[in-house]
C-alpha cells in the first residue's frame, strides 16, 4: 500500500467542519477544540508544518442574528461576517504562536496567477512559523465564483501547499458503506485504495444543520488530493483518542491511498481547481491532434464554440458527438472563437488559420477521450 503515515508528513492540511466549531448554535464554543489544537502543537512541536483550513463562519455568526430558521443569503453572509472573526479568535486563543487568516473564493483559485500568489502567501507564512487558518470568502462569494464547501477547498489548498497528507476532522468516524445516521447496521471502510462508482454511491449528503454537502463533497476532495500525491483522512474530531492514533502512525478513521504517480502541479491545477468556462467543439483531426505529443488545435478544426470565455479562462474541448477529449486555456475569447467557427468558407474570409487555440503546455487529457 502507498499510504504514508506520521513519520512522513512535513507539511498537514487540516479541515475542521462547523460541527465542531460552533456545535450548539450559540457561537463558537473552544470546547471541542482543545485535542485539536493540541495535536496542532504537537505537529508543530516535530517539525510538522500544518494548515489548518476552518469551516463555522456563518455556524459561529448564527446567534447574532437571533438564530433565524431559514437565513436569506443575505443573512447567511452576514452571518459568516460576524462569524467568521469569531472562529478565528476562538482559535488564536488556544496557540501561543501567530496564525493568519487566508480567505478565498473559487475565483481566486481558478486564476493561475492569484493561485500562484495564494501558494506563495502560505508558504511564507509556514516558513516563519505562522500557521495560515482558511476558509472560503463567503462574504462575497456568489453562485460562479464559490467553491461551496470546504472540504473541496481544503483539497484544493493542500495540493496548492503541496501536503503530505489531508486531514478532514468531522463528526463522524470516516466512510461508512451507507450513512450510519440512518442505517444502524452501516460499516467503516479503513481503507480506500480506489474512489470507484460504487464508493461515491455510498455517500449521503450531510445531516446536521451546520454541515455542508456531507460524505459526497469529502470524496470528490479525497480524488482531487490523491491525485496530487496527498493521503487523505477522514476522522472523528470529537474523539481525543483520534489524535493521538494519528501521532502514533495509525489510523483512526478511512485513509485514502495517494496515486502512486501523483498529477504534475499545473496539470492538477487544470484538472482539480479550475471548472471550464466554456466549450470549443473539435472535428475528429482536432481531437486527435490534442491528445498527440503536439497537443496543438488549430483554428480549421474549430466547429463550434459554447459558453462566455476569455483568453486564460479554461475550456472544455469536446467533440461533436460530445465526447469530453480535455481541459486546457484558451488563448482566444470565445467571441473571437465563435467569429472564426462562423466562417464556413476560410479561403474566401480573408481570416487566416489560427494555429494555437489552446495553450499547448496546459492541457489535461480526460477520460472519456
Ligand atoms: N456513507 C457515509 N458515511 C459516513 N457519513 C455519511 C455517509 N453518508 C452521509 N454521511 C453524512 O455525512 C455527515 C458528515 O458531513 P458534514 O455534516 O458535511 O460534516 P462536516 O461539517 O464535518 O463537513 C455525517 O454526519 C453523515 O450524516
Ligand atoms: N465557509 C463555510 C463552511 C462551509 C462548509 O463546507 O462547512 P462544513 O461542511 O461544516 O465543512 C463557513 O465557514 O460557514
Amino acid at each position: 500500500m502507498n499510504t504514508n503515515s506520521w513519520n512522513d508528513w512535513n507539511r498537514i492540511v487540516l479541515k475542521v467542519g462547523s460541527a465542531l466549531i460552533a456545535p450548539s448554535g450559540n457561537g463558537c464554543s473552544a470546547h471541542q477544540l482543545f485535542p485539536i489544537a493540541q495535536f496542532i502543537i504537537e505537529c508543530r512541536k516535530q517539525g510538522k508544518q500544518v494548515v489548518l483550513v476552518s469551516s463555522g463562519s456563518v455556524a459561529a455568526g448564527r446567534h447574532v442574528f437571533s438564530n433565524p430558521d431559514n437565513p436569506s443569503l443575505a443573512l447567511k453572509k452576514a452571518m459568516a461576517a460576524a462569524g467568521q472573526s469569531e472562529m478565528v479568535s476562538t482559535w488564536d486563543r488556544l496557540f501561543d504562536f501567530h496564525t493568519a487568516q487566508i480567505l478565498l473564493t473559487h475565483g481566486d483559485l481558478r486564476d493561475q496567477e492569484r493561485y500562484h500568489s495564494i501558494r506563495d502567501t502560505i508558504m511564507t507564512s509556514l516558513e516563519h512559523g505562522v500557521m495560515p487558518i482558511v476558509n472560503e470568502n463567503d462574504t462575497v462569494t456568489t453562485d460562479g465564483l464559490k467553491v461551496g464547501d470546504n472540504d473541496n477547498l481544503s483539497a484544493m489548498v493542500a495540493a496548492a501547499a503541496g501536503a503530505d497528507a489531508l486531514i478532514m476532522c468531522s463528526d463522524i468516524n470516516g466512510l461508512y458503506n451507507k450513512n450510519p445516521k440512518i442505517h444502524e447496521d452501516a460499516e467503516l471502510l479503513s481503507v480506500v485504495s480506489e474512489i470507484t462508482e460504487n464508493i461515491k454511491e455510498m455517500a449521503g449528503g450531510a445531516i446536521s444543520s451546520t454541515g455542508t454537502g456531507g460524505m459526497l463533497t469529502k470524496l470528490q476532495a479525497a480524488e482531487k488530493a490523491t491525485a496530487h500525491g496527498i493521503t487523505t483522512y477522514i476522522v472523528n474530531g470529537f474523539e481525543a483518542e483520534t489524535f493521538s492514533k494519528l501521532v502514533r502512525g495509525e489510523n483512526p478513521g478511512t485513509v485514502f491511498t495517494p496515486y502512486k504517480n501523483p498529477m504534475q502541479d499545473d496539470l492538477h491545477w487544470l484538472t482539480h481547481t479550475t471548472r471550464a468556462q466554456g466549450e470549443i467543439i473539435v472535428d475528429q483531426s482536432g481531437a486527435v491532434c490534442v491528445l498527440d505529443d503536439e497537443k496543438t488545435l488549430s483554428s480549421d478544426q474549430l466547429v463550434d464554440v459554447k459558453g462566455n470565455f476569455n483568453i486564460g479562462d479554461t475550456v472544455l474541448v469536446k467533440t461533436e458527438n460530445g465526447n469530453r477529449v480535455a481541459k486546457g486555456v484558451a488563448n482566444y475569447s470565445s467571441c473571437l472563437m465563435s467569429y472564426i467557427s462562423d466562417q464556413h468558407e476560410p479561403n474566401e474570409t480573408a481570416f487566416p488559420t489560427i494555429e494555437s487555440l489552446i495553450e499547448d503546455k496546459n492541457i489535461a487529457v480526460l477520460k472519456e477521450a
